[in-house]
């Protein structure tokens, strides 16, 4: 599904991430590590928002460098404190999304019905809650048909009920469209709640597949 190839990415003088070779199978996976170990990193450069050396290539022939317009199609990302411009309201930042993306019509609204966001869709985003927010950007993670939804802290400030739901969607998508996921989080569902393939750990710079 995911595959590594020299990656480097540096801050300046700082080597922030290493990944050699590494090949990732479609499947659903927990990234841990510590503050400041480099998953946010990890995360932005396969979403093809931090430039890097080496590639990272999706389904074993779409390379973020080579191909970046049909690479983009298939990796969506939802960031850890989503910032959207004010003005916006939802329903116009999914409108934009769901054309970027080529989302089939009306594939939003399961989404926000099924996460009660039928009250606050039409407001401007400048008026959310952290909460509203967060899941305004999970759902625009979910539009399309992508392969691989990488979710960067995806459980901080939204609330209980609407976490079960958003491990509803993980599941649903993974298991009808077969699309893979990247969670970061420092919180770990271990409820079994998800049928998660493994877990990656960032440490030392580096990726490690720990199980
Ligand atoms: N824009 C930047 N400029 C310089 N250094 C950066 C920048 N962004 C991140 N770093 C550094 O890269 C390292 C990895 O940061 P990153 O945000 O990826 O960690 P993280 O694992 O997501 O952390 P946290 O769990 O605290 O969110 C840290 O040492 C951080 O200081």
């Amino acid at each position: 599904m995911l595959q590594f190839q020299n990656f480097k990415k540096s801050y300046g003088n700082y080597p922030a991430l290493k990944v050699e070779d590494l090949r990732l199978e479609a499947g659903i996976y927990w990234i841990k590590g510590v503050n400041g170990s480099g998953k946010s990193t990890l995360l932005k450069s396969i979403a093809g928002i931090l430039a890097f050396d080496g590639d990272i290539l999706l389904a074993d022939h779409i390379s973020i460098k080579k191909q970046p317009v049909p690479y983009r199609k298939l990796v969506n990302f939802a960031e850890a404190e989503p910032v959207f411009p004010d003005f916006l309201t939802g329903t116009e930042m999914i409108a934009l999304f769901a054309d970027a993306k080529d989302a089939p019509t009306g594939q939003q609204d399961h989404y926000i019905k099924s996460m009660g966001m039928q009250s606050f869709v039409d407001r401007p985003v400048g008026t959310y809650s952290s909460g509203m927010m967060k899941k305004i950007s999970l759902l625009l993670a979910f539009l399309g048909k992508p392969k691989l939804i990488l979710l960067d802290e995806p459980l901080i400030t939204i609330d209980t009920a609407s976490l079960a739901i958003l491990n509803n969607w993980i599941r649903e998508k993974h298991e009808q469209e077969g699309t893979s996921f990247l969670l970061s989080s420092h919180q770990i569902l271990e409820d079994g709640s998800l049928p998660v393939s493994g877990e990656l750990l960032v440490e030392d710079q580096t990726l490690k597949f720990i199980s």
